[in-house]
This record gives structure tokens, sequence and C-alpha cells, in this order.
């Protein structure tokens, strides 16, 4: 029903996602980090659902950054458990793929995965190539530097073999990227205001607008994400722009509902000591939370004090049982 709405006005072609506060969520409700981010698979299938109903031709998630190989190994591990649960699932069931008609890409620096994950990324590429109507592209593990660091090395040496010129377009041929539409809209929730080195090149299209959301991943909805397309929608219809430079009554509308009442207060506890890690205001002109310093970590890293406090809870978890009951969507 959403979709067929969203579907009545302009859409995004092109939607990147920067799916952050898995790990804040699980500790705001006393679970395990791995099941953190279980759920954040749970709310990406349905946020992509919704996207593809829409009209969306292109996804990009950001699953993986390579900076976080710089975090704990036991959460590596669970992340690439969590990874090859559910592409094994997508491998046997399809998920999405068949109703939507989606390909699923991996892009990133493949070479740094382990090779059983990679052979079963491969698998579901494989399987899913034939798919024409979407693209799911599944950034794992990516940075804008390293595609871009990638796209570099690749042109210089075709320039040097052909003799091509290099230039903006030619370069651009070399992205990941290079096969979806631009960039239309980029989302990041936690109420963190950074890219972390997600789609740099690929934001800067004129008509991208960049959302930014004060809630956990976990706790982002499909109604959220039907509030940022109906607001993008308004802001492409009404300015011919999609990012919404100036002030429109009806734009303003559609943010006001985007935020649903515009003075939520928000407290999240931290785990056992009980502190206020966070409050939020979800404002009509943005979005920010009032944030420790322990948040104000970027995405991709993680302090040592993380590393104690996650190495005491693991202790109590099945190492390398991924927590994947979750993904059985479509089945
Ligand atoms: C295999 C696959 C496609 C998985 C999708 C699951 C998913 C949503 C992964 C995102 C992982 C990640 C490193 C999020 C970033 O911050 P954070 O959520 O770790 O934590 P923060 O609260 O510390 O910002």
């Amino acid at each position: 029903m959403f979709g067929r709405v969203i579907r009545s006005g302009p859409t995004p072609q092109h939607v990147g996602i920067i799916m952050d506060g898995n790990r804040r969520y699980a500790r705001s409700h006393k679970m395990e980090i791995k099941e953190g981010h279980s759920l954040g698979f749970e709310t990406m299938a349905n946020t992509l659902e919704l996207l593809y109903e829409s009209g969306v031709t292109a996804a990009t998630v950001y699953a993986f950054s390579i900076e976080n190989f710089n975090r704990s190994s036991f959460e590596v591990k669970w992340l690439m458990d969590l990874a090859k649960a559910k592409f094994t699932q997508i491998n046997k069931n399809g998920f999405l793929c068949q109703d939507y008609g989606i390909r699923i890409k991996i892009l990133g620096n493949l070479k740094l995965l382990p090779p059983d994950v990679l052979e079963i990324l491969h698998e579901t590429e494989e399987i899913t190539k034939h798919n024409t109507r979407a693209v799911l592209n599944v950034c794992f593990p990516y940075t804008s530097r390293d595609e871009m660091k990638n796209a570099i090395k690749n042109v210089v040496e075709e320039a040097t073999r052909s003799g091509i010129v290099i230039n903006e377009k030619t370069l651009e041929n070399y992205l990941y990227t290079a096969d979806s539409p631009p960039l239309d809209l980029l989302i990041r929730t936690s109420g963190t205001y950074r890219l972390s080195d997600f789609l740099l090149w690929q934001c800067t299209s004129p008509d991208c607008a960049v959302m930014f959301v004060d809630k956990l991943w976990p706790e982002f909805t499909p109604w959220d994400m039907f509030k940022i397309l109906i607001t993008w929608g308004f802001n492409k219809y009404w300015y011919g722009s999609s990012s919404g430079d100036g002030v429109n009554p009806m734009a303003l509308a559609a943010t006001t509902l985007m935020n649903d009442g515009a003075h939520a207060q928000e407290k999240i506890k931290d785990g056992e000591d009980g502190e206020l890690i966070a409050a939020s205001q979800i404002q009509t002109t943005g979005f920010s939370r009032l944030r420790s310093e322990e948040d104000d970590e970027e995405i991709t890293d993680i302090s040592s004090r993380d590393v104690e406090s996650e190495n005491d809870t693991i202790t109590s978890e099945e190492e390398g049982e991924p927590a994947s009951q979750a993904f059985t969507k479509g089945q």
C-alpha cells in the first residue's frame, strides 16, 4: 500500500543507506551485540521491500566498512557469520530477489573477505545475475576512498593500454556503482551527521538529497522510510530538486509529518550502570541527538572500552552461532 502511494509521485531511482546504530540499540536493550546486528538485517529487509515496492531500481547498503576489521575479532566473526547465514538462505530461498527481480551485487574490496564468505557471496551474485528489474548493492567490505583508489588504478591502467582520456566521466565508469543510476537519496540513521566514507563521489550528484534520521537502525521502520520518500517526492515535485533548497509549505508539512510531531523526546539508558547516554529531540528542520563521548565514535571505530565490555558479554554467547532466525521473509 505504501509503495503504491509513493509510486504515484516522483520516486528516487537509487537510494544509499548507512545502517548505523545496531550496537547502541543492543546495549540499550541489554542484548548481545550480535542480536543488534541481526535485528539490523531484519530492518534492512523490511526497508528494502518498501523501496523496491515504491519503484526504486537500485539500493546500496553499507553492510561492512573496511575499517570494521578493526573491531573486536568476535564482532567481525559475528558479522561474517551473519552474512554467511543470510546469504545462504537467500541462495536457497530467493528472498525478495525473485519477487522483485533483484540482482545482488557485492561491492568493495572482496579480497579482504574470508574465502568461505566470498564463495557464498559469489554464489548469490551468480544466482541473481539474470534479474533485471532492480539491483541491491551490498557494500561488504567497502570504503569510498578504497573505491576511488581502485578506480584510479584501473583507469590509469586502461589509459596506458588504450589511450582513453582520464576525466570525471571515465573515472566514474570504474567506480563500483558504475552500472547503477545516479544516487538520488542517501540516508543515515542514528543521529550522526557524518558520511563515514560511504558513496562520497556518488552523493555529490546535483540531485542527491542527504537525510539524517535520529533513530537507531533497528528502530527504523517502513513508516520512517515512507515519510522520507514522501519528503523526497515533495521536494522533487515542488522544486524540481530532491535536495529541497528553499522552504515550501508542502515540503515543510511533509517534513513535520516525517518527524512524528516534532518534539519526541527519547532517552536511552546504557547497560548496567544506568547512565544516561543519549537524549534526542527531533526537529522539523533536521535531526539531532545529544550524544555522549562514547556515541561520538566513528561508525567504523571501536574504543578499547567497547572491546572490553563486548568481550565480557561474548562469553555468555554461543560463539560463532549467528542469531539468524530473523531473516526468513519471503520463504
Ligand atoms: C550481512 C549483512 C548484509 C548485514 C546487514 C546487517 C547490518 C545492518 C550491518 C551493519 C553493520 C555495521 C557495521 C553497522 C554500523 O554501526 P553499528 O550498528 O555497529 O553500531 P553503533 O551503534 O556502534 O553505531
